[in-house]
């Protein structure tokens, strides 16, 4: 399997749904398929923070949302946890600063998706130097999803990093939601990523067609 090419990357980015247990008042299963009917194109497996599952529990819920999304031949990507990761041969991982070296983290997972979050010029370069497959910045907007975020940086600098030559994938985080997505879009991201938009969303479904539209 050779890495994944920058432009598949970029279509797998458009609606990216993130989540854990901790997430959601139901069942995450539930919830990411009425995700999956509605439209979205990656998800990440985020299963953080208190009353987060552990040990079996969290492999077991793994291995579930991991068969929804290959049967909907969208990629299942693991944040953080690597030995998850390789255990269920998931389609990638995504780490942040503060998480295992990029480098590696690469030579550990092979030629599955890397994504790394970057919140500077300089991080952005680093991380794709590294083996990057994608980035993820933000927090665009105030976010109540993740607690030790660092400042926000809006919409705009993902602008920034195009006009300093990224145009590598990038996906923006933070805050992100129906009435804000088309500001992402604009903002030259070529995806956008939620959690509480879709998680808790009275009609998860209904949510991802919304945040969809913003690509029309
Ligand atoms: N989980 C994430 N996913 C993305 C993605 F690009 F996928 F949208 N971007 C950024 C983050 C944040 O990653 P990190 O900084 O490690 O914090 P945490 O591990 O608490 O999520
Ligand atoms: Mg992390």
């Amino acid at each position: 399997m050779a890495r994944i090419n920058s432009d598949k990357m970029k279509d797998f980015l458009k609606v990216y749904f993130i989540a854990g247990s901790t997430n959601v008042h139901g069942s995450l299963p539930t919830v990411l398929q009425q995700a999956i009917e509605g439209g979205i194109s990656i998800f990440q497996f985020r299963e953080k923070g208190n009353g987060a599952l552990t040990g079996e529990s969290k492999i077991t819920l793994a291995r579930e949302l991991q068969q929804l999304c290959q049967k909907a031949s969208i990629p299942f990507i693991v944040n953080d946890d690597i030995d998850l990761a390789i255990e269920l041969d998931a389609d990638g991982v995504h780490i942040g600063q503060e998480d295992d070296n990029i480098i590696e983290v690469r030579k550990k997972i092979g030629d599955r998706i890397l994504g790394v979050s970057a919140h500077t010029l300089d991080e952005a370069k680093a991380a794709l130097a590294s083996g990057a497959d994608y980035l993820g910045v933000g927090p665009v907007f105030p976010t109540s999803s993740k607690a030790d975020t660092r400042e926000v940086c809006g919409p705009h600098f993902i602008e920034e990093l195009r006009h300093e030559g990224i145009d590598a994938p990038i996906v923006a985080i933070g805050g992100i939601n129906v009435e804000n997505a088309t500001q992402v879009v604009h903002g030259k991201a070529d995806g956008l990523s939620v959690i509480s938009a879709i998680s808790s969303a009275n009609d998860p479904s209904d949510a991802v067609k919304m945040l969809n539209e913003a690509w029309k």
